[in-house]
């Protein structure tokens, strides 16, 4: 598998606050990898840290062997980095063909089908208003318009919080399709560790902004001594939105 990206050493954080310490790791080409660890680990910051999005203090990343730790949050984006962000960022007013042509950039709006074939739904509900979807609904518009981007590394930020368990099984398998039809790279932040360790290949764990841990997935669903350690398994019961 030939490396697609590349963190080095990176410390980062807010303003004067460091939250990340000397994280490195490497993603290659249409792997799928997860980041877990407990809340306030800094696993958003590191998301953000890729986009370019903190304040930058140390360290390098690369893409495809370039260095670009120097490159701004849009060239990161338009060289094939789509970002996620927790927040499901779908505008209220517009409906969901609006908001998917809001986000294509030089494509052809027939791109806004290839969107549709990922998240049928979506095309279902072309006329209805942002405010109108439903949580899972509104998960799959903010992922379909990161798509629209043609991202070769995707990263997702707990894309599963609040949704019933179906949806967060529809969503699942739609990530599968794309990293294995479209040999997207992936990684993603969740806090439904089972799901999260079932997709990846690989794990990150990450403890107090630093990487404490890194290994084959598979072997890490097994290994309840090194998940009680560092992450927590017991999933709160949330109030779902379908
Ligand atoms: N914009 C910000 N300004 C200052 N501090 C921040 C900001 N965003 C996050 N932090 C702090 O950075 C630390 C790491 O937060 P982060 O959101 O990265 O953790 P996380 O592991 O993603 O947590 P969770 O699982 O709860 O989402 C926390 O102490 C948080 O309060």
């Amino acid at each position: 598998m030939s490396e697609l990206f590349t963190l080095t050493k990176a410390v980062a954080g807010y303003g004067p606050l460091t939250i990340l310490h000397e994280v490195s790791f490497s993603i290659g080409e249409g792997e799928r990898v997860c980041l877990i660890g407990r809340n306030g680990v800094g696993k958003s910051t590191t998301l953000k840290t890729i986009m370019g999005l903190t304040q930058w203090r140390s360290g390098a990343v690369h893409w495809r062997g370039q260095d670009v730790t120097r490159s701004g949050t849009v060239q990161r984006s338009c060289m094939g980095i789509g970002y996620v962000p927790q927040t499901r960022d779908v505008f209220p007013s517009l409906t969901v063909e609006e908001n998917l042509v809001a986000g294509l950039r030089n494509q052809p709006r027939s791109e806004i089908e290839r969107a549709y074939r990922w998240f049928p739904r979506l095309k279902e509900r072309r006329g209805n208003g942002g405010s109108e979807l439903s949580g899972g609904e509104q998960q799959m518009l903010s992922v379909a318009r990161t798509l629209l981007g043609n991202p070769r590394l995707l990263l997702l930020d707990e894309p599963l919080e609040g949704l019933a368990p179906i949806i967060c099984q529809e969503l699942m398998e739609a990530f599968e399709r794309l990293s294995a039809e479209e040999g997207v790279a992936i990684l993603l932040v969740e806090q439904k560790v089972q799901e999260a360790l079932s997709f990846a290949q690989r794990a990150l764990i990450l403890d107090h902004g630093a990487l404490v841990h890194e290994g084959g997935a598979a072997e890490l669903l097994h290994d309840s001594r090194l998940l009680d350690r560092y992450v927590s398994v017991t999933e709160v019961p949330v109030q779902v939105a379908g």
